[in-house]
This record gives C-alpha cells, structure tokens and sequence, in this order.
C-alpha cells in the first residue's frame, strides 16, 4: 500500500524513479585474532582492488562531468591506495598484531591522520588527513561487504534519498539521471534548496524520516510543488501525478511565451525581474528564462569550487565572462559571503557555537583584507566589459558599509595610478539582512546606491529561527507582518533618499509575496533563474493601483503569516486580470 510522507516543498517539479539512498553505511566492526594470516592478507588485498577500481570509475566519470580539476581528488586517492607506506602499512600490522584486516586498516590510518594533523606549519600536508580518511572509509566499505554511495557513479534514473545534501553533494547531482531528491533535514531557503531550484531538479527538504522509510530501489514519487512524496505509489497515485506533472508542463509552456517580453503589470508599469546566480555557468539559465538582469552572483561559490584561494586574475576571468555575457545588462556581484553553512576547505574557520551568528561574509573580509583586495581588484578589472553593481553582504553597521567602500576606493585609487581601466561611477550598495540594517534603512540610504533586501536571512534574523533546521521551519514566515514591516521601511526610506530597491531573498519569486511588493513599490525582483517567467506572468495580470489597500491590510489588520496568505491568494483570485 502507498504511503505519504509530507515534506517542505524545495524545488518545483514531479519525480517517478525508484530510491537511491545517499546515506552513510554502518562502517563498525569487532576486533578480531586471525589464525589464517595469508587468507586475511589476500582479502585485505582484494578490498584495494576493488576500490582501485571503483576510483577509476568514479575519476573517470567526474572528469567527463565536472571536469579535469574536480576529478583530481581521486587520482591523489588512487595514489595513496597505491603507497607501500600506507597500505603495506597495513598488511604488516595484519602479520605483527594477527589482527583482521579491519582493526589494522583502522589502526594504520589513525596513525597517519594524526601524523597529517599535527602538520599545523603545513596547510597543504593538513588537509591530506581528509584524503587518508576517504580512502580508509572506501576500503572499509569493501572489507564489510556494504556500498558506498557516490552521486558520481549514478547512471539510472533515481529520486536521491538522503539525511542532508550539502551545496558541494547538490552541485555533484548529474540531472540526467537524479529525477529528484529528498532529505530529512533542511529548509526551503538551504543552499541546497536554492542550487535544487537553480539546476531544476525537484526536491523535498525537511521530511524528518524518508531515509527510515524507504531503502535502495523503493518506488518513489516527488510532487516538488507541494513536498509531498509518495512510497511505494500504486497506479491510481501514478495517474494523479501525471495529471499534475502534465498540467505543470502546459503551465510552463505558457509561461515560456514571455521569454522576450518585458515585465510589465496590466497597469503598464515595469519592474525588473533579474536572477540569482552561483557561477558564470548558471547563465544559460539566466538566458533561457529571460531575465532581465542578474541581482544577486553569489561569488561565495567560486571560492567553494577551488582547492585553494582564487587568484585575481581566476576571479576576473569569472566576473569578465558574466559582464560580457549578460550584454550590458546590469550584474549585481557580490562579496565573499562565506561562513553560516558555507565552508571553505582551505581557510579553516573556528568552530563557533552559532555559526550563522558569527565569523561571516562582510565580517571576514573587513578581518581579511588580503582576500577582500584581491576580489575588489578582479571585480573593477572585469568592470569594463558590462555593467557592474558591487554589494557587500550582512552589513550590519554604517560604520561596516563606510570601512568597505573605503577599502574599495583605495583599490580604485591603486588602479587609477596603473593606468588599469574600471567604471569609476559603478553603483556600490548592500543586503539588508540584519534587522538592525532594515530598521536604520534611514541612514544607510543616504550613503549606499541601492539595497538589495535578503529576506532568506532577514527572517531568520528577525524570527530568531535557523533557516535550515526543520523543526523551526514553520517560522520561516515572509508573509509575517513584522517582516512586511520592516519591508516596507526599506522600501520607502531608500525612495525618500532616490535611491533604488531589490530583493534577492527567495520571497522575491514568491507568488504570495510579489503582489505584496509591487504594493509596496519593490524595483527590483532576484530569484531563480526558473522562477523568472512564472512571476512575469503573475505581474501581466495584476494592476499596481489596486495593490495599496491589500498591503495596508498586510501591515495593519493581518495578525498572522496565514492571514497574509489567504487574504493575497483571495485577491489575486478575484482581482486577476
Ligand atoms: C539572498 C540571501 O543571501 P544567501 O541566501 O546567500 O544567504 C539572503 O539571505 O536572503
Ligand atoms: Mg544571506
């Protein structure tokens, strides 16, 4: 019999294809005395083999999809597999302690991630511990007899089950074959989300138990829209999704007349419905769907995407290849925004009790100006082939915005005395994602060029409630007065001072919430690439003056997110033109 299991709705989009559990094995084991040594040894020298193998495989694969760089990691992998000091290691400790493969495989690489760790001078030598922990793991899994899962090697059409993906596990998902995922954690404004929206692939976030409730192979159905999934799905359930998957695609199909139109309401004013990228191959993406600008490049993921540092002159190949492909369309870069769940391999961050609340973004790259130069320098390089806006991200203070336009113009002033050609008169602006920014909007106007309100943040902040952990998620409320309020307060003092509005927060594709802002007067709309066309439809068939009197009742009359939710699905239904 089927079964439902309900979810929060990440990415929109229907799924049918059996699981593939995206889940870590059990990897314990006893200790055990051998009698027959050489059996053990040969056993043991199976299990290299077989991960040999499985590396080349997956090496293979991963250069053919993600390229020479990213595939590299396997071949150091096959090359410690291959190291007499780390696996013959083992086999001796097999003979010396008459122990099974297991304990002495466990012992062996105990030993060298220590040894690795302790290289505190040497940061390259350091992060060899990860490798040796990898390689130890793949090995482990073949000595026990249980797989290993690895997105890489996925060449059949899945739904991915999984406890939690990271952006770099997501980034790694070939769409090909991954119809769909579900996790038990997350919330629906959780990098992984946003990439899931990004890269198309339907996704439920937040289920609590799916990797409980179904194993390797379980029929599955995804309904992305509304998070619901279903396990083991009879016909009948079948025949409903199709409906809905088919009625989705003629909706899309209509949505996709507009690729060329410019956003206008049926009043005839026009806004501007940009997309959010992570990397110059979103793009296409961003041309496929007709957006009218980029709002938000979140150059966090370039960072993410190497194994060290990018140079000046890698950042600026990237920021080049944006500008010039966006035509002189305006592109809004931003800075670093490293920290909360975004990690960085090679520029170990100390742990911290409340990582959202921490060492981030703006806050780095004020400490860490040697990286904060090196990307200002890139951006005002590339910012002669397009139309650059510069936004520094989480700024909570003036005094934080004026420190990092101060270091900006100093960049400017070196690059002046080079002779090194930039647009001196590019609009420099912030995200306002902390409360205390949105209340003092007043004064930040005066001083900044623009805003660009980031709401996936604003409403954790403002509601006290981390956006990736699911048994807060009901508090992720856009819709919440208080929000709206401090919405509308950005909104109004940056037009007092004529300076321009955006919004690059999830809420800005979000159908309940655009008819709020176009009430409100919001400039600039950033969102998903795949949301642009379902939003320019929606604008085409609301009338801008009829907006006032349901935003005063959002602000004034509403006490509840829910009471916002239904009192603007009534309106659009009766006011639709
Ligand atoms: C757009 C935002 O930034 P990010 O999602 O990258 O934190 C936001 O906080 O709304
Ligand atoms: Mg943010």
């Amino acid at each position: 019999m089927s079964t439902t299991l309900k979810g929060i709705a990440a990415s929109d989009g229907f799924a049918n294809a059996p699981a593939y559990m995206l889940v870590q094995p059990d990897l314990s084991f006893d200790k055990k005395e051998i009698t027959d040594i050489d059996a053990e040894v040969e056993r043991l020298q199976d299990a290299i083999k077989q991960s040999d193998d499985e590396l080349t495989t997956i090496r293979d694969i991963a250069k053919e999809s993600l390229g020479e760089e990213e595939s590299q990691v396997f071949d150091a992998h096959k090359m410690i597999l291959a190291d007499p000091e780390f696996t013959g290691a083992v086999a001796t400790q097999v003979k010396t302690d008459q122990v099974n493969a297991e304990q002495a495989l466990q012992d062996v690489s105990d030993k060298f991630i220590a040894m690795f760790e302790a290289m505190t001078d040497n940061k390259y030598m350091q992060e060899r511990a990860a490798d040796v922990r990898d390689v130890s793991k793949r090995v482990m899994s073949h000595l026990l007899g249980v797989k290993l899962p690895s997105p890489a090697l996925i060449d059949q059409e899945v739904i991915v089950v999984a406890h939690d993906l990271t952006p770099s596990d997501t980034a790694q998902l070939n769409k090909k074959y991954v119809k769909a995922f579900i996790t038990d954690i997350g919330g629906r404004t959780a990098h992984s989300a946003i990439m899931a929206r990004s890269l198309e692939i339907p996704a439920i976030v937040g289920s609590d138990t799916i990797t409980k409730d179904v194993q390797d192979g379980t029929p599955l159905i995804v309904d992305g829209v509304n998070g619901e999934a279903v396990i083991n799905p009879d016909a009948d359930d079948v025949k409903k999704y199709q409906q809905l998957a088919d009625n989705y695609a003629q909706e899309k199909a209509e949505w996709a007349k507009l690729r060329d139109a410019k956003t206008v309401t049926a009043d005839g004013r026009h806004f501007e419905i940009a997309a959010n990228i992570g990397t110059p191959k979103d793009l296409a993406g961003v041309k496929e769907n007709g957006a009218e600008a980029i709002g938000l490049y979140r150059t966090e993921f370039l960072y993410m995407d190497s194994s060290e540092l990018p140079s000046e002159d890698d950042q600026y190949e990237a920021y080049k290849e944006v500008l010039k492909g966006m035509d002189g369309k305006p592109v809004v870069v931003r800075t670093m925004d490293i920290g909360g769940d975004k990690h960085l391999p090679y520029l170990p961050l100390p742990e911290e009790m409340n990582p959202f609340l921490g060492y981030r973004a703006i806050r780095i790259s004020l400490d860490r100006q040697d990286i904060f130069r090196t990307q200002l320098r890139a951006l005002l390089r590339a910012s002669s082939f397009g139309k650059l806006r510069i936004m520094f991200p989480m700024i909570a203070t003036v005094q934080e915005f004026r420190q990092a336009k101060g270091i900006l113009q100093e960049e400017m002033a070196k690059l002046n005395d080079e002779g090194i050609a930039f647009d001196a008169n590019l609009e420099v602006g912030i995200m306002i994602e902390i409360p205390a920014a949105a209340v003092l909007a007043d004064q930040f106007a005066k001083e900044v060029d623009f805003f660009s309100i980031g709401t996936n943040d604003l409403i954790q902040y403002t509601m006290a409630a981390d956006r990736g952990n699911e048994h807060v998620s009901y508090l992720y409320q856009p819709y919440n007065p208080s929000i709206l309020r401090l919405i509308k307060n950005v909104i109004d003092c940056a037009h007092r001072e004529g300076k321009w509005v955006g919004m690059c927060g999830e809420a800005a594709g979000d159908s309940v919430m655009v008819p709020l802002l176009l009430g409100m007067g919001l400039d600039e709309y950033s969102m998903s690439a795949t949301s642009v066309l379902r939003v320019r439809s929606l604008m085409k068939h609301l009338d801008t003056n009829e907006l006032q009197d349901l935003v005063e009742q959002a602000l004034n009359v509403s006490l509840t997110n829910a009471d916002n939710e239904k009192l603007v699905n009534d309106f659009v239904a009766d006011h639709r033109k």
